[in-house]
């Protein structure tokens, strides 16, 4: 089964989202510092962003049987206090639907950008088809003005058949080689995977796609590996103890969001560690996409005991542990590293 119909417009949703997000992005970082520990622009930009991707497929594909599982809700916006911010989120998701051309006829109400927002709150599961958004995945990362990205996939009978990652601020050339000299002001990056059919990167202002592929490598000891840059999202000391069983020599590459698997999905790196504090339960917007982005490209996704993840359970992914990517080649030895590490962790306690 093709799903081209459903790319072309999950393209479109993020791409958009994202012209959304960095124009929040670029006034919070221009801003005073007093407003910039205001944590509302992010506020702003996650529901605006919600709206934008849901009213796009909508446009694109029909709302008769349309089922969103997404981040954020309404509820918020819907009282008293949240009135000034639904207004400036009306306003956003406005100019950026107008600046288009293709879907900015008539302006949406407060009531319509409520509405889109909440078309979010499918809990999806095995039968049918849900599509999967983190309108901003990896806020701490947007509000630092770092990595962050809009992450949409598409479920159909519990598995994932699309992933479109757009990473606004994430470098087209490859972080490992990154030059001082070339392409260095050239951010902006949109990776998009359709099962069967491969992964592609284009810039998000939409150069021709190129065929991406994660690293062939398969010594452990020329490998380097992304992580949170956050610690209290990952185990820092646990991902350091894996690498050095495994041989890795270079230090850990920290970045915020799924760009981690964008980033993988092309080489830039050969291992994401994933191991959240005792008692997170990791959501399907958090991995949807960007899983499908690594596969398509050849890598392999697992939990911490080499099981695939499961994606048709709801909203929530039932996992060992945590969460470990990497090529088919450096699999094993990494599975046997983190299994290592995990009991020695745990006969340390
Ligand atoms: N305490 C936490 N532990 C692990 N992940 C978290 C935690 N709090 C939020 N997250 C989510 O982790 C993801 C980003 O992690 P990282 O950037 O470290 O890879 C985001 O989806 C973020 O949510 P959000 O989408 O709201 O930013
Ligand atoms: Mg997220
Ligand atoms: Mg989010
Ligand atoms: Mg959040």
């Amino acid at each position: 089964m093709s799903y081209d119909k459903e790319l072309d417009a999950a393209k479109n949703a993020a791409s958009l989202a994202a012209r959304l997000c960095q124009k929040v992005q670029k006034a919070l970082l221009q801003a005073d510092v007093q407003s910039k520990s205001d944590k509302s622009p992010v506020t702003v930009a996650d529901y605006g962003s919600q709206a934008v991707v849901s009213v796009v497929l909508q446009k694109e594909l029909g709302s008769a049987s349309f089922s969103l599982v997404a981040e954020e809700d309404s509820g918020d916006l819907r009282n008293e206090k949240g009135k000034a911010t639904l207004q400036r989120i009306m306003k956003l998701v406005n100019e950026t639907l107008a600046s288009d051309g293709t879907y900015g006829t008539a302006p949406l109400s407060e009531e319509d950008v409520l509405a889109a927002i909440d078309s979010g709150r499918s809990e999806g599961g095995p039968s049918g088809q849900h599509w999967v958004l983190d309108p901003i995945d990896g806020t701490k990362g947007f509000l630092r003005g770092d990595q962050y990205a809009i992450a949409l996939g598409l479920l159909d009978e519990g598995k994932v058949v699309l992933g479109v990652l757009s990473c606004p601020n994430l470098p087209l050339s490859s972080l490992a080689s990154h030059n001082l000299q070339d392409d260095q002001d050239k951010v902006g990056c949109l990776f998009y995977a359709q099962v069967g059919s491969g992964t592609y990167m284009q810039s998000l202002d939409g150069s021709t796609p190129i065929k991406v592929h994660v690293t062939d490598l398969d010594n452990p000891e020329e490998a380097s590996f992304f992580e949170s840059f956050e610690a209290a999202h990952s185990l820092h000391d646990l991902s350091s103890l894996i690498a050095k069983k495994l041989g890795v020599k270079a230090p850990p590459v920290r970045i915020d969001s799924q760009a981690k698997y964008g980033a993988l999905s092309r080489g830039d790196g050969a291992i994401y560690l994933r191991f959240p504090h005792k008692g997170y339960r990791e959501k399907i917007w958090d991995h949807a996409a960007g899983y499908l982005v690594v596969a398509e490209a050849g890598g392999v996704v697992s939990d911490a005991a080499g099981n695939p993840l499961d994606f048709s359970k709801g909203r929530y992914l039932d996992l060992h542990e945590g969460i470990i990517v990497t090529n088919q080649k450096l699999m094993p030895a990494l599975l046997k590293a983190v299994k290592e590490s995990l009991n020695e962790k745990a006969s340390s306690l």
